[in-house]
């Protein structure tokens, strides 16, 4: 960018320092490379998104982004701070929420939180106040005296969101909180997530689901095999797919045959299969519908619903990989 009148040189120039830079993250297990030159950026405010099936190497990379796991190669800047040099000051720019709960269950909630502020260093009324503030920000206020024992799978992942968020971090980062939990917990987990986004709290948030992705962040990256295959905005990801279509099948019978027949025929471009469901990516779905109906009723499956979707995360996903999310 120009501009026509230099700045003073007495003002600072401001420049926006991302809460996170991870540049070229190199991650090797024996001969399998989980994490293979990954670079992620994220500004302040922002929610990001890595998406990714199970093993896409995902946890290895926020392992070494929040400074858990040394990476064989690249580097990692939590606002503006170098994890390699400084793990500490870094380290301390952010909050992580791991997958496994780590609550005490006896203990209320109040007592967590000033179990786990104690020992980030909060005291006295500082700590007592950052409590009051963290049950409120994930919702837990009037349950605060319960033992945590009597609260629900999305109770308790709030919970451990507000420890995460205790010393008020630039970047909170969620590694599949919805893992395991039932439905109405998974909502309440994406509403907090969805109410801490709205104060302006940048978020790192991982998942091989396709609609939390989908729903709560601004950008994502799509993430297999431990690269980044795309970044950006969901309209930017979309537009990857070059205005293809998505047919998804769903039905008995023989499901395996069709999704062999279907590969066969040239208006598919990828076909993937997701238990009874067989999700296609066509050019014209409208002219393609009746000859994949026609072939894959041939193959032995009985068909019970056929939708015809505009182009989603999953079908970026299975367009750029040839997979379905979750195989
Ligand atoms: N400690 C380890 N030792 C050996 N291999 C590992 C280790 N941690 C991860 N891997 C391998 O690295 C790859 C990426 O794993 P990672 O756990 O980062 O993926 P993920 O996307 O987080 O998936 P999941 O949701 O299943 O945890 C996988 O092939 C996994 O088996």
């Amino acid at each position: 960018m120009t501009t026509s009148t230099p700045a003073p040189t007495s003002t600072p120039v401001l420049s926006s320092t991302p809460v996170l830079e991870a540049v070229d993250l190199v991650r090797r297990f024996g001969p399998v490379t989980a994490v293979d030159h990954v670079s992620l950026r994220i500004e302040p405010g922002q929610t990001f998104g890595l998406l990714g099936p199970n093993g896409a190497g995902k946890t290895t990379t926020i392992s070494m982004i929040c400074g858990l796991l040394s990476p064989d190669g690249g580097s990692v800047h939590v606002a503006g701070v170098p994890m390699a040099q400084e793990p500490l000051a870094a380290k301390r720019r952010l909050g992580l929420v791991p997958q496994d709960l780590a609550v005490y269950p006896e203990i209320s909630a109040r007592q967590n939180l000033t179990f786990f502020g104690r020992l980030q260093g909060l005291h006295g009324a500082e700590l007592r106040t950052r409590v009051g503030e963290v049950l409120e920000l994930v919702g837990l206020s009037d349950r605060a005296k319960e033992p945590s024992k009597k609260f629900s799978g999305g109770m308790k992942r709030r919970l451990n969101i507000g420890i995460g968020l205790l010393h008020h971090p630039d970047l909170l980062v969620l590694d599949e909180p919805t893992v395991g939990v039932d439905p109405q917990s998974r909502n309440a987990i994406l509403e907090s997530v969805e109410a801490l986004a709205g104060q302006g709290m940048a978020v790192l948030y991982t998942t091989h689901y396709m609609e939390e992705a989908q729903r709560l962040c601004d950008r994502v990256a799509i993430v297999d095999d431990g690269r980044v295959q795309a970044e950006g905005t969901q309209d930017e990801l979309i537009e990857l797919t070059g205005g293809v279509d998505t047919i998804v099948l769903s039905g008995g019978g023989d499901v395996a045959a069709a999704e062999v027949s279907l590969r066969g025929i040239p208006v598919v471009q990828k076909v993937a299969r997701d238990g009874n469901h067989l999700r296609l990516v066509v050019q014209n779905a409208p002219t393609a519908v009746a000859g994949v109906v026609r072939t894959v009723s041939d193959a032995g499956m009985n068909l019970s619903d056929v939708v015809i979707q505009r182009p989603d995360l999953e079908s970026v996903f299975l367009h750029l990989t040839g997979k379905a999310l979750r195989d």
